[in-house]
């Protein structure tokens, strides 16, 4: 073909259209905007592949881009589940799941909410956790928003970018803890973008209201600024107020684009900036940390649940904690106020019976003047005590929960000294992923002779000893964020209060109108295919 005269920059175009001569030369990205043909298989939103029908494939010009073959959902959802089976590596499932993500997304979130047992572990805890210290080498396509330094003074206009204009519900995560494992960066986005694959499959918001962003200011993680795969700003982070120039801009420019209703949740931001965000912006927008109030909330669930196996009410425990960071310090404060409302007695007396350590020993008033504001509740009168095992026999507590974010803390003396004090020890590993938990359930119930109540934040599987099957708990905060967000999202609230956090984990004493759990399953998402005119 002689295409001298349409060409881009008058050189020759090849075979396909593409002049070799004008390759450095800008182009136009010319799109097209409705989708039908081959365009509509390549839209993730509408693709049903080869669950087209005989009457959409002749309506929609599909006809000879699929194989003769019609297939239901429930057949292609068989066959996807099949073949990720075959997969031994999670991280190969994860890689797969993001794929289907991306190609069909009513079909992922099928697979998701029919085997969700089986596929939390993969888009969430602890799989998401590998994915992303391995993001920049996994990438394929770009999910969820990117607001990096380099858009200072141009967010509203990067928020523009954003193709969905009905955003209800955003989680934001800067990176700089994620999980357990610490700085990861801009690869914090596998977080955002999993929790929020979440709020649609177990809260049915629907993934066009679902906007993933990560916040890049840099990262102190050498490993990432050495590797050449990665994808985020290869700078040390930005702290002060360079820091919060930036959050400021991107909290009203989300204000600014989607309204006064907007759902912003704080994921997996360090402590020096959690608390003050969620002081800073609780008041002015609807903001949760999911970290410090989501977990809060599961846990007193949990532990009201226990209570049942346990005996007595909540002010009847002592409590110590081993991390007294945002989770630590947000579960006391959720249990000691839960404990006021159920006492009438001041939270300040209910906060003794609650004892917390961090990476110098156990939080006592000697070290009052040195401790991070969120600790000072927490200084109570006691000598000093360095080692947790000793702050177990001094505390005597009959709950133990980690929160420190440090795999192996709960040692086999650690349980021992719990199951010496207590016929039935509570132990929570809570740190996420399972390399980052403070035990296994099988060391839980192994050094504790078969009588702990155990439950972690990663899931484990169940645990044979002597001749008796232990189911372990899962204290997770996906068990509350994305009800609590359906929840927040459909009465329309405009600020989160602690006492919704109580009530979402009351939820079950609550009296539940027939007429508003209808309402509550009239709003949510259904992954169903639609049926194309
Ligand atoms: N299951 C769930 O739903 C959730 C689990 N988590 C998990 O909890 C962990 C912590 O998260 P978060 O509270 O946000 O983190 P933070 O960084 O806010 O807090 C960590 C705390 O652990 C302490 N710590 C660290 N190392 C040790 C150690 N060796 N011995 C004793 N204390 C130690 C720190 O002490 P210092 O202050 O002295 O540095 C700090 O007080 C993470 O692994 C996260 O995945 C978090 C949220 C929800
Ligand atoms: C579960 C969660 O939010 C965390 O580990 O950070
Ligand atoms: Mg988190």
């Amino acid at each position: 073909m002689d295409g001298g005269d349409y060409s881009v920059a008058g050189g020759v175009e090849d075979v396909y259209g593409e002049d070799a001569a004008s390759m450095d030369q800008p182009v136009t990205p010319w799109t097209v905007s409705v989708a039908s043909g081959y365009s509509l298989m390549r839209d993730p939103r509408h693709n049903k592949g080869l669950a087209f029908t005989e009457k959409e494939r002749d309506a929609h010009y599909l006809r000879g881009l699929l194989p003769p073959v019609v297939l239901t959902q429930e057949l292609q959802e068989k066959k996807l589940m099949h073949n990720l089976r075959q997969y031994q590596v999670p991280l190969q499932r994860y890689m797969a799941l993001m794929d289907l993500q991306e190609r069909n997304e009513r079909l992922f979130y099928k697979l998701l909410v029919d085997n969700v047992e089986e596929l939390l572990p993969v888009v969430y805890t602890p799989t998401v956790g590998e994915a992303c210290q391995k993001y920049g080498s996994i990438f394929r396509r770009p999910q969820g928003l990117y607001v990096s330094l380099k858009e200072k003074g141009k967010i509203l206009e990067v928020l523009k970018n954003w193709p969905q204009r009905s955003v209800q519900v955003i989680v934001v995560t800067d990176g700089e803890r994620i999980l357990g494992l610490g700085d990861l960066g801009c690869q914090g986005m596998g977080i955002p973008v999993g929790k929020l694959s979440l709020y649609t499959a177990l809260g049915g918001v629907r993934p066009s209201a679902c906007l993933p962003i990560t916040i890049d200011v840099g990262t102190n993680n050498e490993k990432l600024l050495n590797d050449e795969f990665y994808i985020g700003l290869r700078q040390r982070r930005a702290t002060g107020q360079e820091y919060a120039e930036l959050l400021h801009e991107f909290m009203s420019a989300v204000k600014q684009n989607y309204g006064e209703k907007v759902l912003i949740q704080f994921e997996d931001f360090a402590n020096h900036n959690a608390f003050e965000l969620l002081a800073r912006y609780s008041s002015s927008h609807l903001v949760f940390n999911d970290d410090i109030q989501g977990t809060a909330s599961v846990v007193l669930a949990g532990l009201l649940a226990a209570l049942r196996l346990l005996g007595g009410t909540l002010a009847d425990h002592r409590f110590l904690f081993l991390g007294a960071g945002e989770a630590g310090t947000g579960i006391a404060e959720l249990i000691a106020l839960e404990m006021s409302k159920q006492t009438g007695n001041p939270i300040e007396e209910n906060r003794k019976k609650i004892w917390l350590v961090d990476s110098r020993g156990l939080i006592v008033d000697s070290r009052k003047e040195s401790l991070q504001h969120f600790k000072k509740p927490w200084a109570h009168e006691h000598e000093p005590v360095k080692e947790l095992v000793d702050a177990v026999k001094a505390i005597k507590p009959t709950v133990l929960i980690g929160t420190s974010g440090v795999g192996k803390q709960f040692t086999k003396e650690v349980v021992e000294a719990m199951a010496a004090l207590n016929e039935k020890p509570l132990i929570m590993a809570l740190s996420n992923p399972t390399s980052q938990a403070e035990c296994t359930a099988e060391e839980a119930y192994t050094w504790s002779e078969g009588r702990a109540i155990f439950a972690s934040g990663s899931p484990f599987d169940p645990f044979e000893y002597d001749g008796k099957v232990f189911v372990p708990g899962q204290a997770n905060n996906a068990y509350i964020f994305p009800g609590f967000g359906l929840g927040v999202k459909i009465s329309g609230a405009i600020r989160v209060h602690d006492d919704m956090l109580l009530a979402a984990c009351l939820a079950s004493h609550l009296p539940q109108p027939k007429d508003l759990v209808k309402y509550a399953e009239s709003c949510m998402y259904s992954p169903k295919y639609r049926t194309y005119r």
